[in-house]
């Protein structure tokens, strides 16, 4: 492989993608005294994260949320009535917000510490980018020592025979539109699928959820996904799961959608559908081949250290990341930076990603989060352990605000006490999962969390009864 570090280049590290993780990259690697360029294709910088992705969705689903609290007000003595949504002033609120997050992380990109090209970047040589010009000028070429692809991820949309006659939306229309059709299809079951539905559901709109596995949220704890299925439906969404989709088509102007679901063949019409079936990595157009830089699965096929096939270039984010989620996009983004400076100092190319705290958080109603490790990983890896769980309904401060639906699951080392992963369905989830990551990082044990004073009554001391029930396994 070639670790020539080509003392000719122009800059010490070239960033492609000014998103969470590109940005990460550079700010750490300009920190560390290398000179650094951005190069950066979109319209408008500030990357997915600010623009289409975490910032816009939790403005609107915000909105929801305040929503299901005024349907309920009369189960808490209120008198309020549901009028209904003002999906024009959700939407400005929306753009009001993101124009100043959006401005603010311009000004972090554009404040003199990197050299910034708006432009497609891609590979002439494993040293060399061709950059085109947003503003239609002529192309030309930056050299650099060492690189970072942080291009990020573009929705996926299977090839569903209809889907794109008939025509569809993804969550960046649903999060910028200033009206809303009545009547929805969403299709998928991951986070986007269960963020978006509640947000549709939540400002009055009918919602059927359609999606081809068995359970929401593949791969985390199947009793999470029975917990949102049942409280979805207690809110009158249809959701359809290990279905197959056959065929789209337009009928009076309406979407007609026909599918198996189960052993059963049937349909629904709708006014819209939104495709929410995964994020493809972006690497169209890079030329990766001209850099030596693979792909594995589509991604860009990674080392712990962040280094690509071809050493000097490194990857961050939704472009190369097990979880397209933004806190492992800067984690992945500064590592690579830190292991740059390290190749051009002729130093080891030491530090890796660890993935040990891993953390994942569905703002759907109820929230899901997960930290560390399931079930399922620590039987495949012969991790001896112990589970302990509780759930909201016998707990009193989530008794006390009526929000009563899920639980919370521990699983702990079955000798140590360690605990390996936590898992949270229920109100606050995101919030309530960081107790746990706190203790994980400190590597503390059930018996730990047990001796950790919890204020009463709050959600947080929930999470001492799974340990409880670890700590009595444990000690036999
Ligand atoms: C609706 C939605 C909600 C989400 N909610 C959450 C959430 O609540 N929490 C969470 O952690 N994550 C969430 N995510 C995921 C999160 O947004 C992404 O994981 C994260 O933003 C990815 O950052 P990135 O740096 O990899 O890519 P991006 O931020 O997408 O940056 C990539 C940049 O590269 C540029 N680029 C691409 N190709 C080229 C090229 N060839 N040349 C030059 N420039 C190029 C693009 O223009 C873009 O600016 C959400 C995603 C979506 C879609
Ligand atoms: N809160 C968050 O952290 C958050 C929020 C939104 C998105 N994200 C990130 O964005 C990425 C993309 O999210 P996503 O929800 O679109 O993707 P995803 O890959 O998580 O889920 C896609 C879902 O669509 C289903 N699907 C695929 N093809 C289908 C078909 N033909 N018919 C029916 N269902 C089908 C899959 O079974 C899967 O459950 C995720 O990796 C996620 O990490 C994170």
């Amino acid at each position: 492989m070639n670790t020539d570090l080509d003392p000719a280049s122009h800059f010490d590290f070239i960033v492609i993608g000014g998103g969470s993780g590109g940005y990460a990259a550079a700010r750490t690697a300009h920190s560390l005294g290398m000179s650094v360029a951005i190069i950066d294709g979109a319209a408008e910088l500030g990357g997915l994260c600010i623009l289409r992705g975490c910032m816009p969705s939790k403005t609107l689903i915000e909105s929801a949320d305040r929503n299901l609290s005024i349907r309920r007000a009369a189960e808490f003595g209120l008198k309020a009535q549901p009028l209904g949504a003002d999906i024009r002033a959700i939407r400005d609120r929306k753009r009001t917000l993101i124009a100043d997050f959006a401005s603010y992380r311009q000004g972090q990109l554009e404040d003199g510490r990197f050299v910034i090209y708006r432009g497609h970047a891609s590979f002439v040589d494993a040293h060399t980018l061709e950059v085109l010009p947003r503003d239609g000028s002529a192309s030309f070429q930056v050299r650099g020592k060492t690189f970072c692809i942080a291009t990020g991820s573009v929705a996926s949309v299977p090839p569903i025979p209809g889907l794109a006659e008939a025509g569809f939306w993804t969550s960046d229309e649903v999060l910028d539109t200033d009206t809303l059709p009545e009547t929805f299809a969403v299709l998928g079951g991951g986070a986007i699928a269960l963020e978006m539905a509640h947000y549709l559901e939540g400002v009055g709109r009918k919602v059927t959820l359609i999606q081809r596995s068995e359970q929401f949220l593949t791969g985390l704890d199947p009793e999470c996904s029975a917990v949102i299925e049942k409280a979805y439906a207690h809110r009158g969404m249809t959701c359809h799961l290990g279905t197959s989709i056959h065929r789209i088509s337009t009928v009076n102007g309406r979407k007609h959608i026909e599918y198996r679901h189960g052993d059963k063949e049937t349909s629904v019409t709708v006014d819209h559908i939104l495709v929410a079936m995964g994020r493809s990595p972006a690497t169209d157009g890079l030329n990766l081949e001209a850099a030596k830089v693979s792909l594995t699965k589509k991604k860009i096929a990674i080392q712990p250290t962040m280094q690509s096939t071809q050493p000097h270039i490194f990857a961050a984010g939704d472009v190369c990341s097990p979880l397209d989620v933004v806190h492992v996009a800067i984690q992945q983004g500064e590592i690579a930076a830190r292991n740059a400076h390290r190749l051009i100092h002729g130093k080891a190319v030491e530090e890796k990603a660890d993935y040990r705290l891993l953390l994942f958080g569905v703002f759907s109603h109820p929230q899901v989060a997960a930290v560390g490790a399931g079930e399922e990983e620590l039987r495949k890896a012969g991790t001896p352990y112990v589970t302990g769980s509780y759930p909201f309904n016998d707990h009193g401060k989530s008794m006390c605000m009526g929000e009563t639906e899920g639980f919370v699951k521990m699983l702990a080392h079955r000798e140590s006490g360690e605990i390996m992963g936590a898992i949270c369905v229920g109100p606050q989830a995101t919030e309530l999962v960081h107790e746990v990551v706190i203790a994980m990082h400190y590597r503390g044990t059930v018996q730990d969390f047990m001796n950790i004073p919890h204020y009463h009554p709050t959600l947080s001391e929930i999470w001492t009864y799974p340990a409880e029930e670890c700590a009595d396994q444990i000690n036999g």
